[in-house]
């Protein structure tokens, strides 16, 4: 893609992986413009290898990077990223998906390079992920958000401090949704069903869910299922009976939010 320029990947885990597939399968980055740094070999660099990306070359190679994409854990990123500091150049960008970590936080090891930070979902690999942006330095802004948009639902944050409450939300989200689909199968089979029939229903239901909501508002599309005095209507009333779903999401939410700022 014009005007991103050479993006240098670190970390090719769960998340590095599903970047890499969603910049190739939408190009976004052409796998030319693509140096991958992996301690092992991955399925998606063996891909990307294969259309021309290079991968951990010498690191004189990252002298002309554009942006580095820090994919690493959270507690190792200085260890990794200390030794490549003297070969980076001076338009660079620093781009982080890593929960938790905060801009001062990487610039007490990372200083005098922009930083961006991006909270994306690994549904990016298929092109239909969910990203949140957010830096004070507007080139680097614009090239997180020329990075994720073609992949992604992109939200640019305001404020860096709402970075743990977008992560607890989007970048945990999908997991709360698994987490409940698995629990409305284990429902359906105490009501009955045999276990594989729960799951057929209940993944199902998820997706079709997904599907329909397009960009009506949930409370409109509660009230197309639930006819008055019907059977949704009985169960979202026990689903939200003494407030106990807003209070378990609230919790939900917020101990993410307080595992995330740990993290940093
Ligand atoms: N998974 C998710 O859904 C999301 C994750 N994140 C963030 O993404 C980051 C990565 O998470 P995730 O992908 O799940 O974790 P993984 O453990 O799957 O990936 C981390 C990768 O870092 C690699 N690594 C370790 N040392 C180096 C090094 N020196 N140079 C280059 N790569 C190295 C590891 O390589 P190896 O496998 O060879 O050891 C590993 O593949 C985290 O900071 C997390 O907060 C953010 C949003 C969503
Ligand atoms: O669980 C984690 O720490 C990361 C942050 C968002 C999704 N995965």
């Amino acid at each position: 893609m014009p005007g991103v320029g050479l993006v240098v990947l670190i970390g090719c885990g769960r998340l590095g992986s599903a970047i890499l597939e969603g910049w190739l399968l939408t190009q976004t980055v052409a796998a030319a413009d693509l140096i991958i740094l992996s301690p092992s070999e991955k399925p998606a660099a063996e891909v990307a290898r294969a259309q021309g990306a290079r991968i951990n070359p010498p690191l004189e190679a990252l002298a002309e990077a554009s942006v580095i994409v820090l994919a690493v854990k959270p507690a190792m990123w200085r260890d990794v990223v200390t030794p490549l500091l003297p070969f980076l150049g001076d338009r660079a960008v620093i781009l982080s998906v890593m929960a938790g970590v905060t801009a001062p936080t990487l610039a007490e090891g990372i200083g005098g390079w922009p930083i961006v930070r991006v909270m994306p979902t690994t549904g990016v690999s298929r092109g239909r992920g969910v990203a949140s942006v957010w830096s004070a330095d507007d080139r680097a802004r614009a090239l997180g958000q020329a990075l994720f948009e073609p992949m992604a639902e992109t939200v640019v944050l305001a404020d860096e401090a709402l970075m743990d409450a977008a992560t607890a939300v989007a970048g945990s989200g999908a997991a709360y949704f698994y987490a409940f689909t698995e629990a409305l199968a284990r429902a359906g089979e105490a009501a009955g069903l045999d276990a594989m029939t729960a799951d057929v229903l209940a993944r199902a239901t998820l997706r079709s869910a997904a599907d329909s909501m397009g960009e009506d508002a949930l409370e409109a599309l509660i009230g197309r299922i639930a006819s008055p005095g019907g059977s949704t209507r009985a169960g979202l009333d026990a689903l939200a009976k003494d407030g106990r779903l807003g209070v378990m999401l609230d919790e939900t939410v917020a101990a993410a939010v307080r595992r995330n700022r740990e993290m940093g």
